[in-house]
């Protein structure tokens, strides 16, 4: 006999779906959410497929789960990313699904207002809640002591005694509705004509890619919010993902601005019942704009009509574990298959859409000028072969005097230094002892402030100590080089009378905090502020006119095919920041070479150049996105484990012709977290199927055993 059968796919490492039969009187359609029996237990799924079929054997669906119904596209969109990362199917529907927790309960809010009879006894406290009641508004109890500068347990006595009554209120809505019309901002006759162009493309038959390239301060987020304002218009939903959105509280003020009220957010710190209520909200079409990281990108969107990605060229986009995708790419399928238009949004693009915009597959949307009719900072090298700078300091004479400038001036300045931390490496000065990681092949960062010395690999801290773990000297460690403490610590000599703020992602308070911080220097709270890329992008301090940058080398030797594209960003971002406001700004930038490309590309300010030759570097590499690279790290707990496996990939590798397989080698970070690795990294000509190749290899390979794991990553951004 035939009956239904559903094949369901769990969100779980597994890349195949299993069939289920379909009890008669259940109705099941594809893409929703079963319950189905696993193993010895009952887990969630998801209907990936429906068909007729002899179904005496299989074991049965349970139940189906009131849950958002996962669309054909959202389905086919979650197929393509297993299918183009490797992952199994299962990892890339677990980042799609949120099942609602049915033991969850929606806390009920309360509110009070006024009864009617008085009091029978009057206190000063009491009156003054009598006071603010008296309009008969519903209020949070909560709300009402504070209007009336008592505490809760003076309105708690008068509900008691039925001179107040409560009330049950709806929860919270989840977003409120942004209104397209709200605020009008007059835009510069370039920002229309660029608006003018999204605005445009979103009539299209077939949703295009446009990247949208504007100077620091052009003003590019005015531009996108007109075909936000488009697509709130035709009723469609629209996705802004962005790098760091827990810290883009000034981006959500923007957009309250245009719009009214802030845009629904998505990051890991919404939580609990708020995150399911937003995620069911958006399957039904209830939220308009969502405004997220990059795990926003999968949420079961019901009409997306617009997807932004703002800062593309941001590395923070590529997820390292996991499933290995890079959300701006990923973006851009997704857009197709909505048929949604994407933005890509950049001062400094990469070179992968600026070769998409050449091969005519991007639309190319410039914004050339800042807005307002600013300047662009004039930069200048402080070579640091030529200026000699006190021992054991980090400010060149030039830059101490520029600042001293600035600050004279009531302007503020920024001193820029990529990385945590007090000193990069402590050492004994009596036995030479260097403080490693006990878990990874890593130096251990001194973090003053925490009196720790901490890995930025794994997270191990340990107390600084006082007398040296290895020879007992006392007082004898020496830190090693400059990280932000430190720098902050000369600051403040050199500046004494000066407000200086130190501002690194490890700083104590977390994201709450940092927010407050920056929204500060914004005020103008601040003189100096000393911070890592933290501070580099994407944010508006009005008052800000230097940018000092103390080591503009330290990301231009490292093995990365990318080193000159990524350091050329980070120095134009955060140069970026001086002179946004009224006045114009300068930047000093402090290197050791400043006839490098990069450097010299910086100095004279032509992004052209610098485009042009990485470009045509890349493409004589072969290297994306003139050819195609994928990783693989081979790692266990015990080294020969990894290295033996290793090899044993690389001798049944058998690459055909376009294909190359290079290594295994040990990975520069030999040792994270405990475990050995050793990569392997295939190159292949453009046009090579590369996800075919790397499955019939990975067929070929000997079973995986013990603890050794295997990570495949496709278009890997990190060589480490
Ligand atoms: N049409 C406009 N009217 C008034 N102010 C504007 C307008 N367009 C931009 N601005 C202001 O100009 C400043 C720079 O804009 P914005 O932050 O969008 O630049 P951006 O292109 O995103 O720069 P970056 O890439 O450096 O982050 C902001 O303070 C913004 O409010
Ligand atoms: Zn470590």
């Amino acid at each position: 006999m035939t009956s239904r059968i559903a094949d369901v796919l769990i969100p779980l490492a597994l890349d195949t779906a299993y069939s289920y039969a379909v009890p008669d009187g259940l109705a099941v359609e594809e893409g929703d959410v079963v319950q189905v029996p696993l193993a010895n237990r009952e887990v969630a799924g998801v209907v990936w497929g429906m068909r007729d079929g002899q179904g005496g054997n299989l074991k049965k669906v349970t139940a189906v789960i009131e849950a958002p119904n996962l669309s054909p596209k959202m389905r086919k969109f979650l197929d393509w990313i297993a299918w183009y990362t490797l992952a199994p199917k299962g990892s890339a529907l677990a980042m799609g699904l949120k099942i609602p927790d049915p033991d969850r309960q929606e806390v009920a809010r309360v509110g009070v207002k006024l009864a009617g009879p008085s009091p029978k006894r009057m206190t000063p406290a009491r009156q003054k809640v009598m006071e603010v009641a008296q309009d008969g508004t519903v209020r949070l109890k909560s709300e009402l002591a504070h209007a009336a500068g008592v505490s809760a347990g003076v309105v708690n006595g008068l509900i008691d005694e039925g001179v107040l009554e409560t009330v049950t209120l709806l929860a919270e809505p989840v977003a409120e509705m942004p209104d397209p019309a709200f605020g009008h901002t007059a835009l510069s006759d370039g920002q229309r004509e660029a608006a003018d162009t999204l605005v445009a493309a979103m009539g299209e038959e077939h949703a295009p890619v446009l990247l949208l390239e504007g100077v620091t301060g052009s003003g590019k987020t005015e531009v996108y919010f007109e075909a936000v304002a488009e697509a709130m218009q035709q009723g469609r939903q629209t996705l802004i993902l962005m790098p760091e959105i827990a810290l883009t509280a000034q981006f959500l003020d923007r957009f309250a601005a245009r719009f009214g009220v802030k845009p629904a957010t998505w990051h890991s710190g919404v939580t609990g019942r708020k995150r399911e209520r937003l995620y069911t909200a958006i399957a039904a079409n209830e939220v308009k704009v969502v405004a997220g990281a990059r795990s926003a990108l999968f949420l079961p969107y019901a009409d997306l009509g617009l997807i932004i990605v703002d800062e593309e060229h941001e590395t923070a986009y590529k997820q390292d574990d996991g499933v290995h995708y890079h959300a701006r790419d990923m973006a851009v399928v997704r857009g197709k298959i909505e048929n949604a238009p994407v933005v890509l949004a950049s001062a400094t693009p990469s070179i992968e859409s600026r070769v998409n915009v050449e091969r005519g597959r991007y639309r190319h949307v410039k914004l050339p000028e800042r807005f307002g009719g600013r300047s662009m900072p004039q930069i200048r090298a402080v070579d640091l072969r030529k200026e000699a700078i006190p021992k054991g300091r980090w400010l060149s004479p030039t830059l101490v005097a520029a600042v001293e400038d600035t600050v004279a001036r009531g302007e503020q300045a920024l001193l820029f230094l990529n990385r945590r931390g007090y000193a990069p490496l402590t050492l004994c000065r009596s036995c030479a002892h260097r403080y490693e990681c006990p878990n990874c092949s890593s130096w251990l960062v001194e973090h003053r402030f925490r009196r720790s010395l901490v890995c930025h690999h794994c997270g191990h801290v340990e107390r600084t100590p006082h007398a040296c773990v290895e020879c007992g000297s006392v007082d004898s460690l020496v830190p090693c080089g400059p990280g932000v403490e430190r720098i902050a610590e000369e600051a403040s000599e050199l500046f004494p009378d000066k407000r200086c703020i130190v501002l690194s992602s490890d700083f104590p308070g977390g994201t709450e905090r940092l927010r407050a911080e920056l929204a500060a220097i914004a005020a103008g709270e601040f003189d100096i502020v000393i911070g890592t890329q933290l501070v580099a992008k994407g944010h508006n301090f009005p008052l800000m006119t230097l940018v000092g940058v103390l080591d503009a080398d330290i990301g231009l030797t490292s093995g990365d095919p990318r080193a000159a594209e990524r350091t050329f960003q980070m120095l134009q971002q955060v140069t970026g920041r001086a002179g946004r406001g009224e006045k114009p700004g300068r930047a000093l930038v402090q290197t050791w070479q400043p006839d490098h490309p990069v450097i010299a590309a910086l100095i004279s300010g032509d992004a052209e150049r610098f485009y042009e030759e990485e470009t045509r570097v890349r493409e004589m590499a072969g290297l994306p996105p003139f050819g195609r690279l994928a990783s693989l790290v081979v790692s266990a707990a015990e080294r020969e484990a990894a290295e033996t496996h290793a090899r044993a990939m690389a001798l049944v590798a058998e690459p055909p012709p376009g294909v190359t397989v290079l290594g295994p080698a040990e990975a520069p970070l030999a040792l994270i977290r405990g475990r050995y690795r050793f990569r392997l990294l295939v190159k292949t000509e453009r046009e090579v199927d590369l996800q075919a190749y790397l499955r019939s290899w990975m067929a070929r390979c000997p079973k995986i055993r013990g603890n050794t794991r295997v990570s495949i990553d496709v278009d890997p951004q990190s060589f480490l």
